[in-house]
């Protein structure tokens, strides 16, 4: 592919495009579910997000060369199809890992305080230890939380600290699920939690899905949850996503639109790897820099202690999981419009910084505090 005056067709939530593209040729956006074959017809490069479903449909009879998408997951990506037409293409993996983390973190601090426990007094079972599950391992582990993990196709390879999935739902108090959505290969993540293993699921457990919504079978675990409102739900992903069934939504503590990873961060890094990923496989040196891409993200912000304040009150004060449910709750109002609204609550998120870009003023917080703010991800110092 030349790599100058490209035709590059883009999902128009994807940020930064100019900053990183517009050098390399004329970019043209669209939303990314609409999408298809016909906008293709003049496009060298396709950049897109989760929600464009790229295969042959979308793409044979054109002149795509590259597809990029800004995302960790690729289930939406026919890789196989791309690779037998050498098709140049790059994910963003780990891009948003640290917002997941995050966001996963001022979930079950919510939960806790709500509920009056530590994280330190429960078990944390995490399914799925790649690079979001390995960054929430390190954090919980700094904290000081118990944890087991599950991760077949790790062990598989000869890691040694996984526990069979049936035993983590077993010794588990709060389960996480970070898996990539599979349906073949030898460790299938479809529907992973079902009707048959959901049972085994500790009595007062909390159970977080903050990877893809098929990974459990939704029908399941509402007609499970009817007979288990022990257990309290945190819910990021949907199985039939933009459709969310209204009656599970009724059922969470706390539910949000597949937003985890949704750090201005995490998506400007997204669209720097593609732009990365692009420049090395067309052997030019990358012009921009992705510090220089994030310094322009916006103002960090800066919050000001008096020193009364908690972990839990930090946290929220970056990430309030509570307001990100409001929004969600309120877009389930109008059902015939509801699969719109969750697209546009995804499309206007408001800004959300990663707790490294946090700076902390005021008083200085206790050693013990400044400790278990380093193990969550701020810099305290
Ligand atoms: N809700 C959100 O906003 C976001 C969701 N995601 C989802 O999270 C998934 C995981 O992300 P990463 O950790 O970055 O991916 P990764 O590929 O780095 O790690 C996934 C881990 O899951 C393990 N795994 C695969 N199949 C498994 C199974 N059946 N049971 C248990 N473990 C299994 C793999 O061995 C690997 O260690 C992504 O594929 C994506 O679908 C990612 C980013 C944001
Ligand atoms: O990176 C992933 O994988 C994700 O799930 C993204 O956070 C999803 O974002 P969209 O691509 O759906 O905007």
């Amino acid at each position: 592919m030349k790599p100058s005056r490209l035709n590059i067709v883009a999902d128009e939530n994807i940020p930064a495009l100019a900053r990183l593209f517009g050098h390399l040729g004329e970019i043209h956006t669209l939303p990314g579910r609409t999408i298809q074959n016909s906008d293709l017809q003049h496009a060298d490069m396709l950049l897109v997000r989760s929600v464009t479903r790229v295969d042959p449909q979308l793409l044979e009879n054109t002149p795509v060369r590259f597809v990029g998408t800004a995302t960790i997951g690729t289930d939406h990506i026919d890789t196989d199809w791309l690779q037998a037409h050498s098709i140049g293409f790059s994910s963003a993996p780990g891009c948003n890992a640290d917002a997941v983390a995050e966001y996963v973190i001022s979930n079950l601090l919510l939960v806790a305080a709500e509920q009056g426990f530590k994280l330190t007094e429960r078990v944390v079972g995490i399914v799925g230890v790649g690079n979001v599950g390995r960054r929430l391992q390190q954090r919980l582990t700094d904290l000081g939380v118990t944890l087991v993990l599950n991760d077949p196709p790790r062990a598989a390879a000869g890691e040694t600290g996984f526990i069979a999935l049936s035993a983590l739902l077993a010794q588990a108090d709060i389960i996480c699920l970070h898996t990539p959505l599979t349906k073949t290969g030898d460790h299938p993540s479809f529907h992973l939690l079902n009707a048959d293993n959901l049972e085994h699921i500790k009595p007062g457990a909390v159970l977080l899905n903050a990877g893809r919504g098929p990974v459990i079978d939704n029908k399941a675990l509402l007609n499970w949850h009817r007979g288990r409102s022990d257990v309290t739900l945190l819910l990021d992903v949907w199985e039939e996503e933009p459709v969310v069934d209204s009656q599970l939504a009724q059922r969470v503590r706390i539910g949000t639109p597949h937003i985890a990873g949704y750090s201005l961060d995490g998506k400007i890094r997204g669209t720097w790897m593609l732009y990365r990923a692009f420049c090395q496989q067309q052997g030019i040196a990358p012009a921009i820099e992705l510090a220089d891409c994030l310094a322009s993200a916006g103002s960090a912000p800066d919050i000001q202690l008096d020193g009364s304040e908690t972990l839990t009150d930090i946290v929220h004060a970056i990430y309030q999981p509570e307001a990100d449910f409001q929004r969600f709750m309120d877009s389930l109002v109008d059902t015939d419009l509801q699969p719109q609204a969750f697209d546009l609550l995804r499309k206007n998120y408001p800004v959300r910084r990663e707790f490294v870009a946090a700076t902390l003023s005021g008083v200085k917080p206790s050693p013990e505090l400044a400790k278990q703010l380093t193990a969550v991800g701020f810099c305290p110092d």
